[in-house]
């Protein structure tokens, strides 16, 4: 299990409380920034989330020489990585999770909400071959009902997913009991759980629809 020193809203739910996590949160939920800084900010936020999700990876001591003697310094552990991106708002946090973890594999997974049933339709998944042997950090700014984590985590898991946490933004309350109660082997970290879902299904207050505000298609 994940040790960390987070505190923690609901079980298996890490909350990211850090101000500087919390300062750039309120940047993007502000109607008037702008796409591009927008876009920067959500991979910022990947690399700090992601870096929380991680804090229990092992490290092991090896040998190093620096400038003035020998020593002993910790490396990680031979732990293999792939993020599996939720396209599209997803890809945004992910180039943040690489930041982190740049030799890391990215699997894909396209999903889209139906406005009408507010149900996820997958049209696209591209998986590593070698899910079974590698850390999976799923990425998403939004969890709003839940089903596209889900969907997401089911597909991951289908394709040999063992090792799976989830790393998002923005969380409602609703999305977070549907997704821990049909994963509940898989911790979420999260930026901020907001106040609850509107009539759309938006989180609010939220910050609107997170794929058009990074790629500017609205
Ligand atoms: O928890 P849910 O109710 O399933 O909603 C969350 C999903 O909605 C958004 O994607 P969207 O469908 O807008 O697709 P996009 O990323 O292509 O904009 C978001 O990035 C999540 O994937
Ligand atoms: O509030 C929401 C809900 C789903 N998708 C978003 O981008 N925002
Ligand atoms: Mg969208």
């Amino acid at each position: 299990m994940i040790k960390t020193t987070l505190p923690e809203p609901f079980p298996g739910v890490y909350w990211v409380d850090h101000p500087f996590v919390q300062h750039k949160l309120t940047t993007l939920r502000d109607k008037h920034t702008p796409t591009r800084e927008f876009r920067m900010l959500v991979e910022e936020l990947g690399v700090l989330i992601a870096y929380e999700a991680t804090r229990d990876f092992e490290t092991e001591l090896v040998d190093v020489e620096t400038p003035l003697e020998k020593a002993k310094s910790p490396t990680l552990k031979g732990k293999k990585m792939c993020v599996v991106t939720i396209m599209r708002a997803g890809n945004g946090m992910t180039e943040g999770v690489l930041k982190l973890s740049p030799s890391a594999r990215v699997g894909h997974v396209g999903l889209y909400r139906d406005p009408q049933t507010k149900l996820p339709i997958e049209y696209y998944i591209k998986m590593p071959p070698d899910l079974d042997q590698r850390t999976v950090i799923c990425a998403d700014p939004m969890l709003a009902t839940g089903q596209s984590a889900a969907a997401a985590v089911h597909k991951v898991k289908e394709l040999g997913g063992r090792d799976i946490r989830f790393v998002c933004l923005f969380a409602a309350p609703e999305g977070l009991q549907l997704f821990r109660e049909e994963h509940p082997d898989v911790p979420v970290f999260v930026g901020v759980i907001d106040s609850h879902l509107d009539d759309h299904a938006y989180i609010r207050p939220g910050v609107g629809d997170a794929g058009d505000r990074i790629y500017g298609t609205k």
